[in-house]
């Protein structure tokens, strides 16, 4: 009897005590979170998200394809594993929205101050985010972040007022508004994920369970390559405490040991296990100063997009020819040290980023978070941040507004005399509405739906929309 006791004292701890142990800011194991970073393209959702990861600035422009950069860190003394997708602002270069949000468990979007499409369209994209999420049975809550970044371009270009933005957060159901120049303050993105961090934890004490992530994630996995950073980030005792207690217990994360190990040892680039990571091409320590550069392909783009390629109709769209990424990538890189764009023989472009200091440790002052109830300044040209928690959200916002499937909608009005929120997406005229018919199918086109299943989804996905009734041939159905 008493040897069967002791027997059971030494068994290891179920996933549910460990996850107990794990909750709160004293706990044993690291936690995760997943984030998604979302916004129309050129706004500076990859370099906020490299900026969090490598402290380093990028300073030319590539459409991403889809990443998943793996990044362990620490906040408020509990060590945090940030898996942050950063989706690719073209739309048909990504994968279904609704894929990308079921696998997200909070959400960052993010707008250019100096560009008001992209802070319009915001809308669209929570608006969808939200309907997907309310449709999922989860045990968190996700929570939502708004992100005004380029500050520094505010004082001549600003199109969108910190006003505007805080008020926009407020009727999406955001829980916290900031602005910030990723260009000028690797700070400025640390604290982003950081007060995501600390606003999903006091929502969500306990991560989702393995099983449930992967519910979502199967889809993903295989089309997303990801980037584990490896970078320790974690200087203070609570962390190797962390890591130590658990080889005592003898239930070793592998992310831990990882961890463990990057504070002994030469760091590596590790690529991540999809299929896709084989396309990232890792570079080793032949030349030091490139030890962690790695190399991927962007396809799209040909290799001599200069101003010629613009006259030929049928060549893909050069990114550069806009004015603002042509602004945009004026930024010298060579005076950050990030390596120039180099060229493969078989004429892709190829995208670099230098994380060559992903090893230095970050600096661990936490962001004050009386900043966070900062009253924002509408003089604020280089960022200002404020804390959404005290306002209350707007009663149709679209954060609380679930369209339901056999609801009748005339235009904007349901037919009970509820009114859409203006911010919900609702085309203004039948062009509109053909064009968002259009992206629909072509989406489910590329996951191999049939159009008799698009159109059904369409009407699921936008039940207030009185979609045309012949509904417009899509090419390819
Ligand atoms: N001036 C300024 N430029 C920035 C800032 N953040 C990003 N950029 C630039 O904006 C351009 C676009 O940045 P990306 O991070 O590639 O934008 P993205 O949102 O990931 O774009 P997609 O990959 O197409 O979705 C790049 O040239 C960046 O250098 C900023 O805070 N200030």
């Amino acid at each position: 009897m008493n040897s069967n006791v002791r027997q059971r004292t030494i068994l290891p701890k179920s996933n549910a005590i460990r996850r107990t142990q794990s909750s709160g800011t004293g706990g044993l194991l690291p936690r995760s979170v997943r984030v998604v970073v979302l916004g129309v393209a050129g706004v500076g959702k990859t370099a906020m998200a490299v900026r969090f990861v490598t402290k380093r600035f990028i300073g030319d422009y590539d459409p991403t394809l889809e990443t998943i950069y793996r990044h362990t860190t620490e906040v408020d003394n509990q060590v945090v594993n940030f898996e942050i997708m950063d989706t690719a602002g073209q739309e048909e270069n990504s994968l279904m929205l609704e894929d990308k949000c079921k696998w997200g468990e909070s959400f960052i979007f993010v707008y250019d101050v100096t560009d008001k499409y992209s802070f319009d369209e915001l809308s669209r994209l929570k608006f969808i985010a939200s309907y997907t999420h309310s449709k999922m049975r989860v045990n968190f809550t996700p929570c939502w972040i708004l992100v005004g970044n380029k500050a520094d371009l505010a004082e001549r270009e600003r199109m969108v007022t910190p006003e505007e933005g805080m008020a926009l957060a407020r009727d999406l159901g955001c829980h916290l508004f900031r602005e910030i120049s990723v260009k000028e303050s690797t700070e400025e993105s640390k604290c982003v994920f950081e007060d995501l961090w600390r606003e999903f934890s006091k929502k969500s004490p306990r991560s989702p369970s393995s099983s449930q992530r992967k519910k979502f994630s199967y889809r993903i996995q295989d089309k997303i390559p990801v980037l584990e950073s490896n970078s320790c980030t974690c200087t203070s005792e609570a962390h190797r405490k962390c890591g130590s207690s658990l080889i005592l217990n003898g239930s070793l994360v592998s992310n831990v040991r990882n961890t463990l190990r990057r504070q002994t040892s030469v760091p590596i680039m590790q690529l991540g296990s999809s299929r896709k990571a084989r396309d990232f091409v890792y570079s080793d320590a032949n030349n030091n100063d490139e030890r962690f550069n790695y190399s991927r392909d962007i396809d799209r783009i040909p290799e001599d997009s200069d101003e010629d390629d613009s006259s030929d109709t049928n060549s893909k769209p050069n990114v550069f020819n806009s004015p603002r990424a042509r602004r945009n990538a004026l930024t010298d890189t060579s005076s950050l040290g990030l390596p120039a764009l180099s060229h493969r023989p078989n004429k892709a472009l190829r995208k670099s980023i230098s994380v060559d200091n992903v090893f230095i440790p970050l600096d661990l002052t936490p962001c004050s978070s009386s900043g966070m109830n900062t009253p924002l300044t509408s003089s604020s040209a280089s960022s200002s941040n404020t804390s959404l928690n005290a306002i209350s959200p707007c009663p149709h916002s679209a954060g609380n507004f679930k369209p339901k499937r056999n609801e009748i909608w005339r235009g904007r009005i349901r037919s009970d005399g509820h009114s859409l929120p203006n911010h919900s997406p609702v085309p203004d005229s039948d062009e509109d509405m053909v064009s968002l018919y259009h992206d629909h199918c072509r989406r489910n086109r590329s996951r191999g739906l049939h159009s008799s299943r698009c159109n059904q989804s369409f009407s699921n996905s936008y039940p207030h929309m009185n979609y045309p009734q012949t509904r417009p041939e899509v090419e390819g159905f």
